[in-house]
């Protein structure tokens, strides 16, 4: 048993930050609703509890509150934005509507001594004060200390930026720690866990693969598994972290959708061959995804259809597994390698609070009648921990490092619909801006682009327009390059790339795939705008 944090969501589009911090400082820690129930909060028995931020405000929501047990329990508690208005308020405090919103960047000055902030700040002032640089994102604010609290931060328009009763061990902060924009917020979470709530650092993954395969056993049984192997990250060490737990009773299958990068489904089996020693087989299903597609050009339709059609396959696959015969009983397990981010941002552990933006194919998008048990030894994992994971199971650099590639595919980079012509050319550009990252080399750091970078892709644009070649005219169509720098895919940065690589590849994309005259660069970051476009 490890020790655990719980973290209540009351909404807030970065609550999954904090999860990734706290995992950070090696302490098991969960997102739940803000609304479970009080018999939840005793029994799931945390070291501490941590309230996120929400877009809701304590005086129109008089709902949205901390239940009760959080007070009751006698744990610390830490309250980030709405969480400590929340806070605030249930304590006997008050919160007021302010006309001065504070949004981004802000200085705030550290008051008194606090376990929290003491000795850490980003610089001091003239007259001696420590000063943190944070990120801001409120309109409210607490206006009214409660009783046993003392201000522990502020900024000129928001005075009382963070308070703590240290003898109760709560501590609340208006500013958002979980970000990478607060400079010193991951030190403020780690305090927090590690020397306020007194967690035991005990979240390793060496250990976690012991764990894993003990649970994966203890769950099959000595039935039969079917993997969903994309080649990418996640599957692949979900894949490896099942075939050390089961050996033969897994069998990964590879659906080609018609919506791969070129020469994916080669390499992926070459891949697999050598590497993974599990049955992996190969499913060409393009037919019938690009059939199913047909005239259909809004984004959510599209991914609901690819998810649906996801199923159809494995289903299938699963059944004909039994009618194989030589030994197979048929699966009764479909595998995946759905992690947590996928979970919260689909609403998969019911935390749906936040809007949804667009839905994945393989959370929340699975029928009811899937006649198939889930097994996913990857939900509760970050990214991060996943890559980590598959280098503890001694899978090969370039397939644990290799850039996410989205279930649902070229699907949701051909913007609209989705026609074979298109991909066809996708396939080609995209191929050509991938080659050019991996061999163009940063001098600073001696590192390929496709290194230094978290995503980069090719987008379709349906449209066309006009350009000179050889003399004549041309009427083709557009494609985007987008590259992106990001630690969580929750936020992210266009990436600087050399002039002298974009350049390149454009070139070689006019002149080698004949059907495409011009190539723009994405520069926008997220938000506002999302990393895939669609
Ligand atoms: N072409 C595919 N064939 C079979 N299963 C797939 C395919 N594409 C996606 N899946 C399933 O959907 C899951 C989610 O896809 P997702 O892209 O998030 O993960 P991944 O491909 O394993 O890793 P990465 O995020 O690095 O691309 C995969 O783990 C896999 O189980
Ligand atoms: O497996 C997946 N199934 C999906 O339906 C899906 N949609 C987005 N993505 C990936 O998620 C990350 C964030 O993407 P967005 O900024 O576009 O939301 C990026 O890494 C995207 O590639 C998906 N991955
Ligand atoms: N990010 C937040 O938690 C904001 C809380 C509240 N909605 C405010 O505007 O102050
Ligand atoms: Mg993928």
């Amino acid at each position: 048993m490890h020790d655990k944090i719980l973290i209540l969501d009351f909404g807030s589009q970065v609550t999954q930050l904090i999860a990734r911090r706290v995992r950070e400082a090696h302490v098991y820690c969960e997102i739940h609703p803000n609304d479970v129930s009080d018999d939840f909060i005793r029994a799931f028995a945390p070291k501490g509890v941590i309230l996120s931020g929400s877009h809701a405000s304590t005086y129109e929501d008089h709902q949205l509150r901390a239940p009760q047990a959080v007070w009751d329990l006698g744990v610390p508690v830490l309250g980030i934005c709405y969480g400590m208005q929340t806070m605030a308020v249930q304590l006997g405090g008050a919160v007021q509507w302010s006309d001065h919103r504070e949004f981004g960047y802000a200085e705030v000055r550290a008051h008194g001594h606090t376990k929290l902030l003491e000795g850490i700040q980003d610089f001091g002032t003239p007259e001696g004060h420590g000063m943190l640089k944070v990120w801001m994102s409120h309109g409210d604010k607490v206006t009214t200390l409660p009783p046993g609290f003392k201000l522990m931060a502020s900024t000129p328009s928001c005075p009382i930026a963070g308070m703590a009763d240290e003898a109760r061990g709560y501590y609340a902060v208006q500013f958002h720690p979980e970000v990478t924009h607060t400079l010193q917020g991951k030190a403020m979470l780690e305090r927090f866990v590690l020397q306020v709530a007194k967690a035991q650092p005990d979240w390793v993954m060496r250990d976690h693969i012991a764990e894993a395969v003990a649970k994966i056993r203890e769950q099959v049984g000595d039935e039969e598994v079917i993997l969903g192997l994309s080649g990418g990250v996640d599957s692949s060490v979900a894949a490896a972290l099942i075939h050390r737990a089961i050996g033969d009773q897994l069998t990964c299958v590879f659906v080609d959708h018609g919506l791969l990068r070129l020469d994916e489904g080669k390499m992926v089996m070459e891949m697999f061959a050598g590497k993974l020693h599990a049955r992996v087989i190969h499913v060409d299903a393009s037919a019938q995804f690009l059939g199913q597609l047909a005239g259909v050009s809004d984004p959510e339709q599209k991914r609901k259809i690819i998810g649906r059609e996801f199923v159809e396959v494995f289903k299938a696959e699963a059944a004909k597994l039994k009618a194989g015969g030589a030994g197979h009983k048929g699966a009764t397990f479909l595998a995946q390698g759905t992690i947590y981010p996928d979970v919260i941002e689909s609403g998969g552990a019911k935390t749906k609070k936040a809007v949804t933006i667009k839905s994945h194919h393989n959370v929340g998008g699975l029928p009811e009648q899937l006649g198939l048990k889930l097994l996913e030894p990857l939900r509760d994992l970050f990214k991060d921990e996943v890559r980590e994971l598959g280098v503890a199971l001694g899978l090969p650099p370039e397939m644990v490092y290799r850039h996410p590639f989205p279930g649902p595919g070229l699907g949701v980079r051909i913007l609209g619909e989705v026609k074979k012509e298109y991909a066809d050319l996708l396939r080609r550009a995209d191929a050509i801006f991938i080659d050019e990252l991996r061999a163009w080399k940063d001098e600073a750091t001696g590192k390929s682009w496709y290194d230094l970078t978290s995503q980069a892709f090719t987008v379709f644009l349906p449209v066309k327009s006009v350009g000179v070649m050889g003399d004549g005219r041309t009427y083709d169509y557009v494609v985007a390059l987008r590259a992106v720098q990001t630690s969580d895919f929750m936020t992210a940065d266009w990436a600087e790339l050399p002039y002298g690589l974009l350049k390149k590849v454009s070139g070689r994309i006019i002149n080698e795939v004949r059907g495409i005259n011009r190539v723009t660069y994405d520069v926008s970051s997220k938000p506002p705008a999302t990393i895939e476009w669609e």
